[in-house]
């Protein structure tokens, strides 16, 4: 019976054993834990956990094994909380004709480096100083600031004796920069009364950029810390008042206007000093339709918009915008402006795109205000603060 007996458990012990380490085989073979082991969900992304986070393969680790690492694809996935509103990042007006200064180099270069070549000849006769006069009326300089220079150049050259080309750039700027007048207070009036805002008005002509210079202008208010509030008063192109006010939105600005087209321009600016006197902002700024100077029932309403906003305070700052490619035409409209508003300072737009930068000297000449700003460019920071040293420079570099 022991003879049987035992052959047969041996067997079964056998079989047991063989079964368990089947059992045992199979397990290791399972998918690991923490990856998928059910069919995946159709939005699943392959190599993706449940935090969102990228599991990336890195090999060659220091320790010769291979690691998990997480990586957040979306950091926004882990936070709840609403996005803030984001708003430009806008650099300072100070420095700014510095940073522009290669766009009027290159806009200008026929005016300064055609005096220079001209003026750095051996012989200086009349025929030179005949192309010298005209390089300078070609460059809107204006008659008479023309003749000045010619003259008081003339004298220096005869009186120094010298072709040194140095020498002679720098009888040529200092000339220059007497006629642009570093005397005039180019400072803009944007210092917040004890009660009341500080309200800049921006006027001119059609298309010179003036709703662009508002925009621009509220950018470096900004930038310099105040509280800018824009009034809308453009009530005449449908699009203007949305341009402000997205102008306005991109650094936190809010902009009164009217939902009504052609509604009337002097309450749209009368509402937004009141709303800036309520809301104690540092700065109102009032953006305007463009109007041709000889029309005359236009130059009325905008004497109107001015003196209905004086019923709040007065203006500080009346800014004309001259697009600087018109050239002389610009002097006209300017003398009409003068007189229906009493204009404090130009702006001068555009000079990015001509070779007439001697318009600078004709239009204080004519008016006796000051440029106080030039716009550069189309970008939102191309406006920069006027300084007769820094624009002479770059038309001599
Ligand atoms: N190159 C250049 N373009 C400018 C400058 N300033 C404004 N512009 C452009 O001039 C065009 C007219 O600008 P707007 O600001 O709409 O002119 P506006 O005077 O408000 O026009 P209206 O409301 O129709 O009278 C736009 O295409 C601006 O981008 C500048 O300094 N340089």
């Amino acid at each position: 019976m022991n003879d049987i007996l035992l052959p047969v458990i041996f067997v079964i012990l056998a079989i047991a054993v063989i079964g368990s380490l089947a059992v045992l085989l199979v397990r290791g073979r399972r998918t690991p834990p923490g990856l998928y082991s059910s069919p995946r969900d159709p939005d699943d992304q392959a190599g993706v956990t449940a935090h969102g986070a990228t599991s990336t393969d890195v090999l060659d680790s220091p320790g010769g094994t291979t690691t998990d690492v997480l990586v957040p694809d979306d950091l926004s996935t882990l936070d709840e909380a609403p996005p803030a509103p984001r708003f430009d990042t806008v650099e300072p007006m100070q420095g700014r004709l510095a940073r522009l200064r290669a766009r009027l180099v290159r806009s200008n270069n026929a005016l300064g480096k055609g005096l220079l070549a001209l003026l750095s000849r051996d012989r200086i006769d009349e025929d030179v100083w005949d192309e010298v006069e005209e390089t300078l009326l070609m460059a809107d300089l204006g008659t008479e600031p023309t003749m000045e220079l010619v003259d008081a150049l003339r004298e220096r050259v005869k009186v120094a004796g010298s072709r040194n080309p140095a020498e002679v750039k720098d009888m040529l700027r200092e000339e220059l920069v007497k006629l642009v007048d570093p005397s005039m207070d180019r400072s803009l009036a944007t210092q917040r009364h004890a009660d009341r805002p500080a309200i800049v008005m921006v006027v001119g002509v059609n298309g010179v950029g003036k709703t662009t210079t508002v925009g621009k202008l509220a950018r470096a208010l900004v930038a310099d810390d105040k509280d800018v509030l824009l009034g809308a008063a453009d009530t005449f192109r449908a699009a203007a008042a949305e341009q402000l006010a997205t102008w306005g939105a991109r650094v936190g600005v809010p902009t009164v206007k009217s939902d009504v087209d052609g509604a009337d321009p002097a309450s749209v600016a009368f509402e937004a000093v009141k709303a800036g006197i309520e809301q104690e902002v540092d700065v109102v700024l009032i953006d305007t339709a463009g109007r041709l100077q000889n029309k005359v029932g236009l130059m009325d309403e905008l004497g109107k918009v001015k003196r209905v906003v004086e019923k709040q305070g007065t203006v500080d700052e009346v800014l004309l915008v001259l697009d600087a490619t018109t050239g002389q035409n610009g002097l006209n409209q300017a003398r009409v402006f003068a007189e229906v508003v009493n204009i404090s300072g130009i702006v001068l737009t555009k000079l990015d795109g001509t070779a007439k930068g001697g318009i600078v000297v004709a239009i204080q000449r004519s008016l006796g205000v000051p440029v106080k700003l030039i716009g550069l460019g189309e970008g939102a920071d191309d406006l920069a603060a006027f300084d007769a040293e820094g624009f002479v420079d770059a038309l001599l570099s």
